[in-house]
């Protein structure tokens, strides 16, 4: 595995290395002393799966708060998707800033979003599952939010979004 750390600090994107033959191939795509080696102290605490009917479906910009924040391992099992963290750690320096990568089944590459910021997707094609490890359990009651077009952050998205649920239309602006 190959981990770059982008400009939030402690958010990386991840390469496996695909072990191949004429079967297809196999790849280790979490390992605690990996990780750790990298840096990044993350145990696997609950995985989700997200499927997602249509092309240019948003979901997100989520987190919760401390004590119960959560890092995120993501990565894409069939399509493609935009993936963003936004950092909200004030004492960041990449503050307010986002991130944005391109996951796809067919790189199997992934992007680890440490606790502290916000994750949001968008997918990129029709048919689109995720497959995201935490690094802590939900908790109902717990799940905070910013919209994806908050100014605040201005992501650059590289579509509309075509489906967005109500949560996701009425979280609150940020004012940090
Ligand atoms: C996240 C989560 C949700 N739920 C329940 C709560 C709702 O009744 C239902 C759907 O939840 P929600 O509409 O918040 O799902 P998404 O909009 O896909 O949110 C997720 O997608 C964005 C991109 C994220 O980064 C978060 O991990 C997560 O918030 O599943 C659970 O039971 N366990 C969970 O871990």
């Amino acid at each position: 595995m190959t981990f770059t750390e982008t400009k939030i600090p402690g958010c990386f994107l991840i390469e496996p290395q695909p072990w191949r033959d004429d079967r297809g191939f196999f790849a280790r795509i979490y390992c605690p002393d990996e990780f750790a080696a990298a840096g990044i102290d993350f145990t696997l605490a609950q995985s989700n799966f997200s499927r997602n009917d249509k092309a240019f479906t948003l979901r997100g910009m989520h987190f919760q708060d401390p004590p119960l924040a959560e890092a995120k391992l993501v990565q894409v099992a069939r399509g493609a998707i935009f993936d963003v963290a936004v950092d909200l750690r004030p004492e960041s320096p990449a503050f307010r800033q986002w991130v944005g990568v391109e996951l796809t089944a067919e790189k199997i590459n992934q992007f680890y979003i440490p606790e502290g910021c916000a994750h949001g997707f968008l997918t990129l094609t029709a048919d689109t599952d995720v497959l995201y490890g935490m690094g802590r359990r939900y908790v109902p009651g717990h799940a905070r939010g910013y919209r994806y077009d908050d100014p605040a952050f201005a992501i650059a998205w590289p579509h509309s979004p075509a489906s967005l649920s109500q949560a996701d239309q009425t979280w609150p602006a940020f004012a940090g």
